[in-house]
Order: C-alpha cells, then sequence, then structure tokens
C-alpha cells in the first residue's frame, strides 16, 4: 500500500504502561483501531480510559510500550516531523501578549514560512474558523468561543491532514458548544481533514463523528466502535431523529458495559 493510500491512524494491539510509584498504570491495552483519511472519529469514555494518552501517542507525544501505531502510514515520529497534524487542547491556550493573528502565526514562524506565506495563511485560516476581520486582538477581547476558534485555527494554519483535537469545547457553555459543533462539521466539510476528538459528551461524540470510538478504563481499552450511519451532512436538529437517538444509546451501553460509572 502507497503512503497515500494508508489509512490516517492505524493501531495493531497497541499498549502503554506508566510505571509509577506506585506500580503500573495500564493506561492503553490492545487497542486495535482504523481510522481512514477524512474520518471524524470520537473517543469517548470515562476519566482515566486512556482517551488523551491515545492521541498524544498519535502525536508522538507519548510511545506505546507495545504493539504498532501507523500515522499516514508512517511511525508518529516520522508523521509528526512531517507536520502530519495540528493539534487542539481543551484550554484555548493562546498567548495573551500576542494578537489573535500573532498567536495563528506562532508555528508558521517556528517552521520558518517566509513572512508573506505567514499573512496569507494567516488570513485563510481566520476566513475559514469566522473570524476574519480579528486577527488584530487579543485574546482577551475575546469570548471563550472565539478564543477556542482562534486555537483551532493555529491547528490549521501549516494545512496538516489530521486535526487532533482534546476536548476543545468542554469548558464551554452549551449553547456556544452547539454553534461550535455546527461550524466543526462545516469546517471539516470544506477541508476534509481527518479528525480525532475527545469528548465526555455523548450527544456530541455522535452529533460529529463517522466513527465513535466508546473506552473504559482500568485498564485503558476500546469496548465498541460505532460506525455511523448519519449523512454527513447535519443540522443540529439531527438529534431528535430515532437514528441519532439508536446511536446515542448503543454508546451509552457501551459506556455502561465497560462499568465505567459505576
Ligand atoms: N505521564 C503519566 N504518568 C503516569 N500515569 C499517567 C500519565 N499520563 C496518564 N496517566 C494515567 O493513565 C491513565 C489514562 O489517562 P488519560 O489522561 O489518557 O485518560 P483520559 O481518558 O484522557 O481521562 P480524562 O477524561 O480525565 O482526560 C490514567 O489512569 C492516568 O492517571
Amino acid at each position: 500500500m502507497s503512503l497515500h493510500e494508508a489509512p490516517a491512524i492505524e493501531a495493531k494491539e497497541v499498549s502503554l504502561t506508566f510505571e509509577t510509584a506506585d506500580g503500573p498504570v495500564h493506561a492503553l491495552s490492545d487497542v486495535n483501531l482504523t481510522v481512514a483519511r477524512g474520518d471524524f472519529v470520537s473517543f469517548i469514555g470515562p476519566s482515566g480510559c486512556g482517551k488523551t494518552t491515545f492521541l498524544r501517542c498519535v502525536a508522538a507525544l507519548e510511545h506505546p510500550t507495545e504493539g504498532l501505531l501507523r500515522v499516514n502510514g508512517l511511525s508518529a515520529d516520522e508523521a509528526r516531523r512531517r507536520r502530519a497534524f495540528g493539534y487542539v487542547f481543551q484550554a484555548a491556550g493562546l498567548y495573551p501578549w500576542r494578537t489573535i493573528a500573532g498567536n495563528i502565526r506562532l508555528p508558521l514562524e517556528i517552521m520558518g514560512f517566509p513572512r508573506e506565506e505567514q499573512d496569507r495563511r494567516v488570513e485563510e485560516v481566520l476566513e475559514l474558523v469566522d473570524l476574519k476581520g480579528f486577527g488584530r486582538k487579543y485574546p482577551w477581547q475575546l469570548s471563550g468561543g472565539m478564543q477556542q476558534r482562534a486555537s483551532i485555527a493555529r491547528a490549521l494554519s501549516f494545512d496538516a491532514d489530521i486535526l487532533l483535537m482534546d476536548e476543545p469545547f468542554g469548558a464551554l457553555d452549551e449553547i456556544v458548544r452547539d454553534r461550535l459543533n455546527e461550524e466543526l462539521l462545516k469546517l471539516w466539510a470544506r477541508t476534509g481533514k481527518t479528525i480525532g476528538f475527545v469528548t465526555h459528551s455523548i450527544p456530541e461524540a455522535v452529533y460529529l463523528s463517522t466513527k465513535i470510538v466508546v473506552m473504559s478504563p482500568r485498564p485503558g481499552r476500546i469496548t465498541d466502535v460505532i460506525e455511523s450511519s448519519l449523512p454527513r451532512e447535519r443540522p443540529l436538529e439531527i438529534r431528535d431523529t430515532p437514528e441519532f437517538i439508536e446511536i446515542s444509546h448503543r454508546v451509552r451501553e457501551g459506556l455502561r458495559a465497560g462499568h465505567s460509572y459505576e
């Protein structure tokens, strides 16, 4: 299989054990997963089931102790060198002394893009996340939702194929979150990127994803992988349809089967 055809993410029997003073912590155990290019995959499960650890392995910030992990057909380290992914954290993490444009520009500066190219890309991604005209503002002049959009723009600025998002909207109120969910789907449709998304919310996972990975803790493992039957274009009202409710039910059952909320 050529690199171009390889899945975005491929995990085969991936395990990761942290050795701690209190003994080993089995953060991931025997994880098998294939994420096709262009998929929107959500990871859902209770605290400690290894969602963040899996994302960090994809980003080569952690390394599995066992098993095989490929990102775009490459090792995670090589994919990282080739700037295969952008990462969005729970907190927007914008530097308060830099403007919004200055924050988005930062990875481009570090990567050594020429100045004109930086300007062009900053404008492009500001438009993509609907923040056109806000480049000169400072983070504190923007609402929480807008700040999170700026942090998505920063992760998109170097045009990585894969966007890894660790609970990006967890700290926002539900109305803002709904709107950002809708916008994220539009952005995904427009860019064709692969998205890996961590969430604690069943409706958020079902609304956004083409594939939902249900996980449970101790050891962190996958209990169910659900291929969504919902169409790719999704108005928010889709959440009232029987199909949506059925998928949500299956996610809930998966969480229960992992004894996750006992
Ligand atoms: N660097 C580390 N050293 C030791 N243990 C760790 C480390 N990082 C994570 N863990 C442990 O690994 C397990 C999985 O953690 P992880 O953060 O991946 O879970 P999570 O599902 O993302 O949880 P949350 O929803 O709370 O973010 C937890 O038990 C956690 O305490």
